[in-house]
């Protein structure tokens, strides 16, 4: 069809008027046709699930609850940057489990129904080693699982990050604040990274229809860290089992608020299966600051180790806990372990891990 320059003109307004709606919650198109191999007999009773970076911590949880259910078919694709096989070793060889070495910067070819999009260094020493690649996982790796699921019609889900409220001049953060984000620091390969992953999936939203989901999730903690993450709760956990100082990188007063990751697992499920497209904010509200975390890990696994203060991080953020109305209000959710439960359960892994025997 040829359109004359005015002709031109108005449809590209029109166009423009329909991608650029301000709500972000209102699809303007609907989802695309699902694939036909969807309609299968194979696939009547299987809904086959891709979790990219699933032999992560999180992602490797989030496999064990998908595989609980019996019309489940879980395919994982990581590149093991952080992850390991060994996190998924119950799995492997089983007939509704498929392990993939894969890059998400390198487009995927596969018919599933549901994307868990999580593949992405998170403790913030891996994000920081290879910053370009942080932010090609984000970004690359995002336009091309959207890609994917723009091809075959599958709901797609990011987890996203409470960093990108960067340091939060908004307390507690509730979903509808911008943020405060350094564009340029050595952290915004990861935030930067993440907020336009964000962006990209409202676009497929608005543009191709494509269902999406996106979970803010704020700092999970559980058994299967890395023992030499970097993170803080794995951090203090192995060095109060080692009989090392907990360092406490300085003041010491600023603020996170942890998750156990049973329930970040339950809360990422509900949002996948709902109906809103988020951003959700997914995390455990109970505020600690760095010395509270080191003195609980002091008093719970072993007072006998010093508490020392170590030189920060640039960008560190100050303060974060997050405001979950809406996921209580729309998912139904809360979490229900508290830190004090959920540590000794950390413990019991690491010790395992380290060799280390239970205490007496
Ligand atoms: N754990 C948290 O506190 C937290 C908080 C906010 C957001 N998140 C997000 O949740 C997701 C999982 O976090 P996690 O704590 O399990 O981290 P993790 O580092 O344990 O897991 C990430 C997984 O992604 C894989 N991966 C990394 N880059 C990849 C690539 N280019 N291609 C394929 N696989 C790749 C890693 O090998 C690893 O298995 C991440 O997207 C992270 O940003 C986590
Ligand atoms: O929840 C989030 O959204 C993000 O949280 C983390 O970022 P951060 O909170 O900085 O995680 P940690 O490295 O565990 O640091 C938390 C706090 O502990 C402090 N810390 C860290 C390590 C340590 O040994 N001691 C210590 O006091 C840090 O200075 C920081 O203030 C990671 O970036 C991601 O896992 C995630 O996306």
């Amino acid at each position: 069809m040829i359109f004359s320059p005015t002709e031109f003109k108005t449809k590209l307004i029109a166009m423009a008027k329909e991608a650029s709606n301000g709500d972000n919650h209102a699809a303007t198109k609907p989802p695309p046709t699902p694939s036909p191999l969807r309609n299968s007999k194979f696939f009547q009773s299987n809904l086959r699930i891709l979790v990219t970076g699933g032999a992560g911590f999180i992602g490797s949880h989030l496999v064990d609850k998908l595989m609980e259910n019996e019309k489940n078919e879980v395919i994982v694709a990581d590149n093991y940057f952080t992850g390991s096989k060994d996190n998924l070793k119950k799995w492997i060889g089983h007939p509704r489990f498929e392990l993939i070495r894969h890059d998400v910067t390198e487009p995927l070819l596969v018919e599933v129904d549901q994307i868990y999009h999580l593949a992405c260094p998170a403790s913030p020493i891996f994000y920081k080693y290879n910053p370009v690649k942080t932010i090609k996982t984000n970004v690359i790796g995002t336009l091309n699982m959207l890609g994917l699921a723009k091809r075959v019609g599958a709901r797609i889900l990011l987890t996203s990050t409470s960093e990108v409220y960067g340091d939060p001049l908004v307390h507690p953060q509730e979903e509808s604040y911008w943020g405060n984000v350094n564009p340029i620091g050595v952290r915004s390969c990861y935030d930067e990274g993440k907020r336009v992953a964000e962006t990209l999936m409202f676009d497929y939203h608005r543009q191709h229809g494509i269902e999406i989901r996106i979970a803010r999730i704020f700092n999970t903690y559980g058994p299967r860290m890395n023992i030499d993450d970097g993170r803080v709760v794995s951090n203090f956990i192995a060095q109060a089992i080692r009989g090392e100082p907990l360092t406490v990188q300085a003041p010491g007063t600023q603020t996170r608020s942890f998750c156990y990751v049973s329930d970040m697992v339950d809360g990422l499920i509900r949002l996948m299966q709902g109906e809103n497209t988020g951003p959700i904010n997914i995390g455990n509200p109970g505020e600690f600051t760095m010395t509270e975390l080191a003195e609980t890990v002091k008093e719970l696994i072993n007072p006998d180790v010093e508490i020392s203060m170590v030189e920060n991080t640039p960008d560190d953020p100050r303060q974060r806990k997050p405001n979950i109305t809406k996921a209580k209000e729309l998912l139904g959710w809360e979490p229900k372990i508290k830190l004090r439960d959920g540590l000794p359960l950390m413990e019991e892994d690491f010790r395992t891990r380290l060799g280390v025997p239970p205490k007496k």
